[in-house]
C-alpha cells in the first residue's frame, strides 16, 4: 500500500520512521510519502508568485476563522492522488472511523490523507474528486474538535497499516481484538497470579479452554453493556 499525507506540518509525521510502522516501511509493505501542502501554493491562480505560499482565505458568507483554498488542494491532489486511490479527509463532520472501516481501507492500493487546518477545506475539493470517480471519505475519530487533521490521520494510518497482512508479527492477536466481533475485548491477566491481594479469576488457571472461552465471552458482553450500550443497541454493528 502507498500512503500519501498532505499537510502544512510534515514534520509531525517524522516519527513514523521510528515506530512499528518504520519496520513495515522497511519491509516495503507500506510506502509513506509526506508532502508539504505549501509547495503547491508557490504561485497564485493567476500565475504570479506567492511569496507567502498562502493556503487559506476568508470564508464566503462570513463567519470566524479561515478556509483552506480549493485551488491549492486541487494542484496538490492532481499530483498525488492515483487512480484507485482513496481520498481521506479527517474531519469532525465525518463518518465514524471504525475497525470495519480500517479493515476496508487496509485493502486500498493508495490512501491520500488531506490534513485540514483552520475551519477546514473548501467543500468543492471533496465534491470535485468524488465527481471524478474517486472514493472520497470525510472521516471522524470522535465527537471532538482538533486543530488539524494530522493527529487523526496519524491514528488512522496506524489503525489501517497494522491490519495489512504481514505487518503485525502475531497475526492471531489482530483477530481477537476489541471491535473485531462487535464487542469490547475481555480483561487480560498475566503473572503473578496474586498481586497486592488481587487474584486472577480462577477459571483462567483451570486449563479448561471451553470454560475460559465462555467466561471471556461473558466478560465481553458485560463490558460492552456497561461501557458501550450503543454497540448493542444497533445489533452490535460497528459504532464509533
Ligand atoms: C477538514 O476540516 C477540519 C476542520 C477542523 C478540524 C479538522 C481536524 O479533524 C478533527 O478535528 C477531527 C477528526 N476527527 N474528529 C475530529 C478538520
Amino acid at each position: 500500500m502507498r500512503i500519501d499525507v498532505l499537510t502544512i506540518f510534515p514534520e509531525f509525521f517524522q516519527v513514523l520512521d521510528v515506530s512499528l510502522l518504520g519496520k513495515a516501511r522497511q519491509a516495503a509493505l507500506v510506502e509513506i510519502h509526506v508532502h508539504q501542502l505549501r509547495d503547491w501554493a508557490a504561485f497564485k491562480s493567476d500565475g504570479t508568485p506567492d511569496a507567502h505560499r498562502t493556503v487559506d482565505d476568508a470564508p464566503f458568507g462570513g463567519g470566524a476563522g479561515m478556509v483552506m483554498k480549493p485551488d491549492v488542494w486541487g494542484s496538490a491532489l492532481d499530483d498525488v492522488l492515483e487512480e484507485g486511490g482513496v481520498l481521506v479527509i479527517p474531519s469532525p463532520a465525518g463518518v465514524p472511523f471504525t475497525q470495519a472501516l480500517a479493515a476496508e481501507l487496509s485493502e486500498s492500493p493508495q490512501l491520500v490523507f488531506a490534513c485540514g487546518r483552520y475551519e477546514g477545506i473548501d467543500a468543492r475539493v471533496a465534491e470535485h474528486y468524488a465527481g471524478r470517480g474517486f472514493r472520497v471519505l470525510e472521516v471522524s475519530l470522535g465527537d471532538y474538535v482538533l486543530n488539524g487533521g494530522e493527529v487523526a490521520a496519524f491514528a488512522m494510518i496506524e489503525a489501517v497499516t497494522r491490519l495489512i497482512p504481514g505487518f503485525m508479527g502475531n497475526a492471531e492477536s489482530i483477530v481477537e481484538e476489541s471491535h473485531s466481533d462487535g464487542l469490547l475485548e475481555y480483561p487480560s491477566y498475566t503473572r503473578p497470579a496474586s498481586w497486592r491481594g488481587l487474584e486472577v479469576p480462577p477459571v483462567l488457571l483451570s486449563g479448561h479452554h471451553g470454560k475460559v472461552a465462555a467466561w471471556r465471552h461473558e466478560q465481553q458482553l458485560e463490558r460492552t453493556r456497561e461501557r458501550r450500550p450503543d454497540m448493542l443497541a444497533d445489533g452490535g454493528a460497528e459504532a464509533l
